[in-house]
């Protein structure tokens, strides 16, 4: 819809009011700012002057406390009028370039006069005249502008739902304050804005969408009612997009209950935390507690044992199970790499959890392993001793609570055994090496724990005594601590019970239905656990017999959690989290055509996210809508996934994905260095070059580093960010990002010719925003040759010249 001169006049003429507006209150902030902090600086400095000590009399002392208490309030007064006035200045300078991205005419039903309705990022409100100039994109009304087109309208506010209609809905792209486009939409939010936001390049950072939402994605941003929200989306359909701003929702909707450091995101790695973690502070917004499920295995369990990741995992997996000449995966037989991913699938499962918890149940009248209690190679309590006690409490008291009890009885027998002990040898040694400076401050603690016993040891026994005590009480302390974080536990020998011959031990036998491999599966994870080591499979269900036992620890002041990338959870994992944090409300983003873990590839459903919290308290939203990559990209990578039909492309044209076949390492090097050229040259400024696995990235980025004219970066699991420019990644650690063009750097048949690659190689080539290119040494995949053929170009270039 075009607009006349006169309209876009009026328009221009109004950002300059509001923006000249907005400059004034800014400057008058940057003056109260200024004023208020030098108070605060002042109040701080001579905060004592004001205040008057006088303990002489209880009287005056009290007086002293009240004049020191106002004294604080008066400070705190300032302190937060400052944050408030900083904070103001803040939103303001945010908005100033570019005020607002739309415009709504509403008439509410009954009224005359409509209301124009501006929107953007945050609310400005002119003051003299009480008018809002720009409405906050989260306020109620403001979903008009996201859920309707001209017409019959409602939306919903605290008081009920509002009707009327829109006559107007205009879009605005300003910039530097002055209006660059403008036009008016007769759709919810226009095709022609969103094209030009996603044919610009990509960045390091993921931008806000605020300007751009879709109706789908709003249903997702507005959602308050789901307990449990899952989003199964299609890559590049703007899953993680929609979380983020519905965070920025969440915290302005509940602004006098919720706040950011309540809320926290689980990313599929850190790099993928860096790269969401300006979307928030864009809106004006603190940043959300971010973390990946390792950092949390590793942060409970780091200390007991060597915790393998999940990329280590996958990377043998890739590497140990493919006939790929580029692996570098430990040499394995068939049959180990059989049985350990029989074993994965299996300790993934939610038939490995009932497992668990029948174990637990079982624990409660036998089977518990305990570990002595030593000190000095003396054995304080027996391995026996404990699991009698253990036993020997009422059935019906659960075992954390069994474990307290035993706790403060071990203590109690330490403190006798210390009795007995102090008459030792070794103790009088240990006194004749305190030193002098030992000696004085053990004879002041003495004091003080004997309640003054005199100044002088005039009695040698009782001075033997003391001191015998206090040297006991520093040796046994480690024991102590021990005990009270119950380490008499044997939780690796729990463990390892499962995996142990049924008549041993009695817990074997709890798992009736053995899957193929399980001899292999046992004696793999004794010898694992016997090193101190954790495989990631094991890692959760480990972690789940540890806090079902010792009891959990849940974190109740969270009140979101945000998983992306969820199908890449096991159900194991899913139930732990919902046990670690017991009062949040979860949105869960997954697509499963992106399930790229070998105990999630099998996943055909969201079943076991769904069945987490039950179809009651669980809505799902559906995203078909694919936005990162061009019409010719998505029509290519949506026919490798099953289900795949479904996904839309978003009209955005571009170039055909190309496949060059090599046939030679030194011919592909050459013709993705003569690729990245060409990419460079079009203006491309961040191209990634996606191989299989890390050690695949290892030789792609020694072999091309120097063919290239450009740096050539290399990302790891340890890279915590990344710049735009060239670099070379491996699959698994490009979830969740996107480049302006992606080039696979083997797609042949036999990198990928496993079914169980398929998802990862979708994966890989819908990073792809604007061009995607597949090397291939030798013949193409099958996830390649069995799409239309129509849908993308083929060079060989042993016949073809390149280009
Ligand atoms: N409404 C929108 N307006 C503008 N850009 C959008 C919109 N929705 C999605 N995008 C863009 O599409 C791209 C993909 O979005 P996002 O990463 O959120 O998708 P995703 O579903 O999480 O993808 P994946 O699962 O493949 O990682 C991003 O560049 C994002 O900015």
């Amino acid at each position: 819809m075009s607009l006349t001169d006169q309209a876009w006049a009026t328009e221009e003429q109004r950002v300059q009011e509001v923006t000249a507006k907005m400059s004034v209150k800014m400057t008058e902030l940057e003056e109260q700012v200024g004023l208020v902090q030098s108070d605060v600086v002042e109040i701080r400095k001579h905060y004592w002057d004001e205040v008057t000590m006088d303990m002489s009399t209880a009287e005056d002392a009290v007086e002293s406390i009240a004049s020191m208490r106002q004294q604080t309030e008066v400070l705190s007064e300032r302190e937060r009028t400052h944050r408030q006035a900083a904070k103001a200045l803040g939103k303001l300078r945010r908005l100033v370039d570019s005020p607002y991205f739309g415009r709504i005419d509403f008439i509410e039903r009954g009224e005359r006069t409509e209301e124009a309705v501006y929107l953007g990022i945050a609310s400005f409100l002119d003051e003299e005249e009480g008018q809002y100039l720009v409405y906050d994109w989260r306020a109620p009304i403001s979903s008009l502008y996201y859920d309707f087109a001209p017409g019959e309208v409602a939306f919903a506010t605290p008081n009920g739902t509002v009707e009327g209609q829109m006559v107007l809905k205009r879009q605005y792209v300003i910039r530097d304050r002055h209006i660059h486009f403008m036009f008016d939409t007769g759709v919810t939010i226009g095709d022609e804005l969103l094209k030009q936001v996603l044919s610009r390049s990509s960045d390091a950072q993921m931008k806000t969408i605020v300007a751009t939402i879709q109706k789908e994605q709003n249903r997702i941003i507005r959602n308050d009612s789901a307990h449990m929200l899952i989003v199964q989306g299609a890559a590049g359909s703007g899953k993680t997009s929609a979380a983020l701003q519905r965070v920025a929702y969440l915290l302005y909707k509940h602004r006098d209950k919720l706040s950011s450091d309540q809320m926290v995101l689980f990313s599929p790695n850190p790099l993928f935390n860096h790269y969401v973690s300006t979307v928030l502070p864009e809106l004006g917004e603190e940043n959300m507690q971010q973390t990946t499920y390792q950092a949390y295995l590793e942060h409970r369990l780091g200390e007991m044992f060597e915790v393998e990741d999940s990329f280590a995992q996958l990377e043998y997996i890739l590497t140990s199970g493919s006939t790929s000449s580029v692996s570098e995966g430990t040499p394995v037989t068939e049959e180990a790499y059989k049985a350990r991913l029989s074993g994965i699938y299996y300790k993934s499962s939610t038939a490995f959890l009932t497992v668990i918890e029948a174990y637990i149940k079982h624990m409660e009248r036998t089977g518990m392993l305990f570990n002595p209690i030593k000190f000095r190679e003396k054995e304080v309590l027996s391995a026996a001793q404990l699991a009698e006690r253990f036993y020997s409490y009422d059935t019906s008291i659960r075992l954390p609570n069994r474990l307290v009890l035993m706790k403060e009885w071990m203590l109690e027998q330490l403190e006798r055994f210390a009795e007995l002990e102090i008459e030792e040898a070794w103790v009088d040694e240990e006194i004749e090496l305190l030193s002098s400076e030992d000696y004085h401050r053990t004879y002041l603690r003495l004091l003080k724990m004997e309640g003054g016993l005199g100044a002088s040891f005039d009695d040698f026994d009782q001075e033997r005594l003391l001191l015998a005590r206090l040297v006991m009480k520093e040796h046994l302390k480690p024991v102590r601590i021990a005990v009270k974080q119950f380490k008499f536990v044997d939780l690796t020998g729990l463990y390892g019970q499962l995996f142990r011959d049924e008549q041993e031990a009695g817990a074997g036998g709890l798992i009736t239905e053995k899957p193929s491999y399980w001899s292999e599966i046992c004696w793999r994870t004794e010898e694992q656990l016997a090193q101190a080591k954790l495989p990631y499979e094991d890692a959760t269900p480990f972690l789940y017999l540890m806090e079902a036992v010792c009891g959990f620890q849940t974190n109740g002041a969270v009140r979101h959690v945000i998983i992306d990338e969820a199908q890449d959870y096991s159900p194991f994992q899913l139930a732990y989290l919902k046990r670690l944090f017991p009062r949040c409300r979860m949105t869960a983003l997954g697509d499963l055509g992106q399930a790229i873990y070998s105990h999630a590839s099998a996943y055909s459903e969201i079943d076991p996210i769904a069945a987490l919290y039950g179809p009651e308290q669980t809505e799902v939203i559906r995203l078909f809508r694919s936005y990162r990559s061009t019409r010719e990209i998505v029509e290519f990578t949506r026919g490798i996934v099953p289900g795949g039909d479904a996904i839309e492309p978003f009209t955005r044209a571009g170039a055909l994905p190309r496949v060059v076949k090599a046939s030679d390492r030194g011919s592909l090097h050459s013709h993705l260095a003569a690729e990245v050229k060409r990419l460079l040259g079009e203006g491309y400024a961040s191209i990634a070059i996606i191989t299989k696995t890390a050690s695949e990235s290892e030789l792609a980025h020694q072999a091309l580093t120097p063919l290239l004219e450009v740096p050539l970066g290399r990302i790891t699991k340890h890279s915590p960010t990344f710049e735009s420019g060239v670099l070379v990644i491996p699959s698994y650690l490009a979830k969740g990002v996107e480049f302006d063009a992606v080039l696979i750097y083997d797609g042949s048949h036999h990198q990928y010719g496993h079914e169980n690659e398929r998802k990862l190689f979708y994966t890989a080539c819908t990073r792809a925003m604007h061009e995607l290119c597949i090397f291939a040494l030798g013949d193409p995949c099958h996830f390649i040759t069995s799409q239309p053929q129509d849908t993308y170009v083929l060079t060989d270039s042993a016949k073809d010249a390149f280009n």
